[in-house]
């Protein structure tokens, strides 16, 4: 069928990609993961800080998807509730991949891999990174996968299950369009691009546990991580 974009695609893509790239983790925020001291306590507090600051990134992004707005106003927050850990997975696989150039890949890893999270996370957490840097994906592909992410309709407590079902699959031919002309010979990337959303509900089920791991030894969290995570 016709593979190339229509003038609305590729405004909706635009819109996307730009909200992507002009919400990012500010960095005097993102500095500080090269800077402060390592402990486990230390590490736990600066990625908190960073949740939280990726977490105000994600409402100002989610804000600017084309029709996300006329949703109904409790199925917003139900939507940003439900997707946000595994959007951070996105967006914290991303840096990874992107092999910051200031070193700060290394020093997240280190920092995750020493904040009090249980080993069995680990190797999960650290396989679906490796994952999606083998695919390579351009920034369109990040910031659209992203939107589809929090665009489920299946979310608890989602009402008009229809509405977001129809913004979602807008999105989704945008995605399979774009793969297409971004990965000609890979036939089934687009295919490969929606298994690592499966992946990210069984992270996302291991957070849940994480969660639970770091509040049982005492672990405080943000006003903004307690309200979207549903802590304390
Ligand atoms: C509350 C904290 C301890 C936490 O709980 N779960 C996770 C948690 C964990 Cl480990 C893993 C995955 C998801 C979550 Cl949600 C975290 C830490 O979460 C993040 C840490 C860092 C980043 C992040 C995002 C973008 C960035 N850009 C740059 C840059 O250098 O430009 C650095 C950076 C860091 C995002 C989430």
């Amino acid at each position: 069928e016709k593979v190339e974009m229509t003038k609305e695609q590729r405004a909706l893509m635009k819109a996307i990609v730009d909200a992507y790239n002009r919400h990012q983790i500010p960095q005097d925020v993102a500095k500080k993961l090269l800077q402060e001291q390592y402990s486990a306590e230390e590490n736990f507090l600066l990625l908190t800080e960073m949740a939280t600051s990726q977490v105000q990134v994600l409402v100002e992004f989610t804000k600017n998807i084309p029709g996300f707005l006329s949703l109904d106003r409790e199925d917003q927050i139900a939507l940003l509730k439900g997707s946000t850990v595994e959007a951070m997975f996105l967006r914290s696989a991303q840096v990874f991949s992107r092999k910051m150039p200031n070193g700060h890949t290394v020093v997240l890893e280190e920092r995750i891999r020493k904040s009090g999270i249980p080993d069995e996370f680990m190797t999960p957490m650290f396989n679906f990174y490796k994952s999606i840097g083998e695919l390579h994906m351009v920034q369109e592909e990040q910031a659209i996968l992203t939107a589809i992410t929090i665009l489920m309709p299946d979310r608890p407590y989602v009402k008009d299950h229809q509405a977001v079902e129809r913004l979602q699959e807008t999105m989704l031919n945008v995605l399979r369009k774009l793969c297409v002309l971004q990965h000609p010979q890979e036939q089934q990337y687009f295919a490969r691009l929606l298994g690592r959303l499966t992946e990210l509900r069984t992270l996302s089920h291991y957070h849940a546990e994480m969660l639970t791991s770091w509040k049982m030894n005492d672990h405080k969290f943000t006003p903004l991580l307690c309200e979207i995570w549903d802590v304390q």
